[in-house]
């Protein structure tokens, strides 16, 4: 039917052609069958892999075109192993060599954009691209999570999430952000004295488990008894370890990839009891204190909302919900709350463990933290967290800033190209490749932020470098800018404020110290070596 139907409508010149090609290519087929029929198993088997290996390299220098990467792929693989060990001095080799690079790992082509304004034009260009975050991320946090939304369904998505971060919300979480903080402080100072005996230990994990549990209570309040908050923030560096920029296709057993599902899956099922704890409580009518708190209010508040209306009665303006959601359902909702601590975990305890490095070693800035900590709250340190109070703290700010600018917990955010994207005048990148703005070259311009390797807060401050709107790429841009931002920045100004007032700490430089570890976000390479005393009032 299909080849008379193309009869009919093509002209007889198309038809000659396809004719002909038909013979060479019966010509061409009989050929490599008579040669196949010549050769032994081994023969054929090397001639198809030969075969192969050709396709590979040369479908890799057609994707490739005119940006700058390596001449040939190491058949197949590509560099894997440079994905599964990256070393930042090679990231920075990679931004140095074009405004547009590339690498290719197994069957993914990654196209690598360094300056500030393609990968601004990334980030901006959701008809051409969605975020990809990596491969086995749609493995542990599910395909069918929203975070994987694309266009209009991800904005009406997100539109439903705006109100767990407004500055009422914030405010909110704080009193169990503080509780937080107290307990670690304990744990800092019981870790110096009792654990180590006066003697330096390495702070990095520790750091991860303080923000994982500070998470922990901004997002789901105390539905998580404390032996879980433990587990989860144990656990959750093997979904990290599984992250990695190009995984091996399949899950494998006993590798990373494997610990890290469980460790993923672990954590859905914990919020998943906790998704149905919460809906029980706010129905109560209770005040909400964490995020699932507020999701799940709104989500009740709708649906009450809808019934009057389904009903025919008359609901005032002033009764309708911000935004009406529909009743998630508990792993639904636990998804969700699965990418906030996806989102924020590497990068807060990155931020958070720079702060201290920083701090430790700028003992003057230190000290001027901690002076202006107390000047707002009038020499009182007991005084609690409130978001005016943050507010207020403009040095501590400065401070936090520069710790994002300088060591950028994001330095890439992969994205997937879903149809051919012009990113420049010469160069289109292929669809279904990967694409990944870069950030810490927006962050180290000298332009913007001049001497950009000198970790100095007063360039927000007396500097222009609040005015640098386009390089601050650290919270990302465009649609899927980051949702915690306000939060994340105001939960660092608060701890290291507070911090300041109660603990002295010092570090113990290694020749690692000031080597950048790539770990998802960045660490120092030797894990920070500190030791904590108590400060008197
Ligand atoms: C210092 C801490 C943080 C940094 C540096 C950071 C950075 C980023 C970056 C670079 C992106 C990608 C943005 C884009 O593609 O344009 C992102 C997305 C996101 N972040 Fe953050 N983040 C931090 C903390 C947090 C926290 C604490 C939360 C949650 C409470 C959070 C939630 C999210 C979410 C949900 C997204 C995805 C948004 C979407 O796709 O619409 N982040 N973040």
């Amino acid at each position: 039917m299909a080849s008379v139907m193309e009869g009919s409508f093509a002209s007889p010149s198309a038809d000659a052609q396809r004719s002909f090609l038909a013979i060479a290519d019966k010509t061409l087929l009989t050929q490599f069958l008579d040669t196949l029929t010549g050769l032994n198993g081994w023969q054929i088997a090397l001639s198809l892999l030969l075969m192969l290996v050709a396709y590979d390299q040369l479908s890799y220098i057609w994707q490739k075109g005119s940006i700058v990467g390596p001449a040939f792929k190491i058949p197949f693989m590509g560099p894997f192993f440079e994905a599964v060990w990256p070393d930042f001095n090679k990231y920075k080799a990679k931004w140095a060599s074009g405004d547009l690079s590339c690498v290719s790992v197994f069957h993914k082509f990654v196209i690598i954009a360094s300056t500030r304004d393609t990968a601004r034009k990334i980030f901006n260009s959701p008809a051409f691209v969605k975020p990809c975050v990596v491969d086995i991320a749609h493995k542990l946090l599910r395909p069918e999570n929203w975070v994987f939304l694309d266009g209009k369904a991800h904005v009406e998505y997100r539109k439903g999430l705006n109100g767990l971060f407004t500055r009422t919300a914030l405010a909110t979480y704080l009193p169990g952000q503080e509780e937080v903080y107290e307990r670690y402080f304990q744990k800092f100072l019981d870790q110096t004295e009792k654990k180590n005996h006066g003697k330096p230990s390495q702070y990095m994990h520790i750091f991860r488990e303080l923000m994982c549990a500070v998470s922990l209570r901004t997002f789901v309040g105390h539905y998580l008894p404390d032996s879980s908050v433990k587990k989860i923030a144990d656990d959750f560096y093997m979904v990290t370890a599984a992250m990695d920029l190009v995984n091996f296709p399949i899950i494998i057993p006993f590798t990373r990839t494997w610990y890290g599902k469980k460790a993923a899956d672990m954590v859905l099922d914990e919020f998943s009891k906790c998704a149905a704890m919460a809906k029980v409580k706010m129905a109560t009518g209770a005040a909400p204190i964490c995020i699932l708190d507020f999701w799940v209010r709104q989500m009740q508040d709708s649906e009450k909302y809808r019934a009057k209306l389904a009903k025919g009665i008359e609901v005032p303006a002033e009764e309708k919900p911000a935004h009406v959601l529909r009743l998630f359902d508990d792993f639904e909702i636990s998804m969700a709350l699965m990418t906030f601590l996806f989102a924020s975990q590497d990068a807060t305890s990155s931020a958070c463990t720079w702060m201290f490095q920083l701090m430790a070693d700028r003992p003057e800035m230190l000290d001027r933290v901690r002076q202006e900590n107390l000047a707002a709250r009038n020499g009182d340190r007991d005084v609690q967290l409130s978001l005016e109070l943050i507010d207020s703290l403009t040095y501590t700010r400065a401070v936090v800033k520069e710790v994002l600018r300088y060591r950028p917990p994001v330095i890439m955010v992969p994205y997937m190209v879903k149809k051919e994207f012009p990113i420049t005048e010469s160069y289109t990148a292929p669809k279904g490749s990967m694409i990944i703005p870069s950030v810490w070259p927006a962050t180290h311009d000298p332009e913007a932020y001049p001497s950009p390797d000198v970790y100095d807060p007063e360039r927000w401050i007396t500097g222009d470098a609040e005015k640098q709107t386009k390089n601050w790429l650290v919270f990302g841009t465009g649609p899927h800018y980051c949702l915690g931002q306000t939060y994340a920045q105001n939960n660092l100004i608060a701890l290291l404020g507070k911090a300041s007032m109660f603990l002295n700490w010092d570090h113990m430089v290694t020749e690692k110290s000031e080597i950048v570890k790539v770990f998802a976000t960045l660490f120092p390479m030797d894990d920070l070596y500190l030791t904590f005393t108590k400060r008197d009032a």
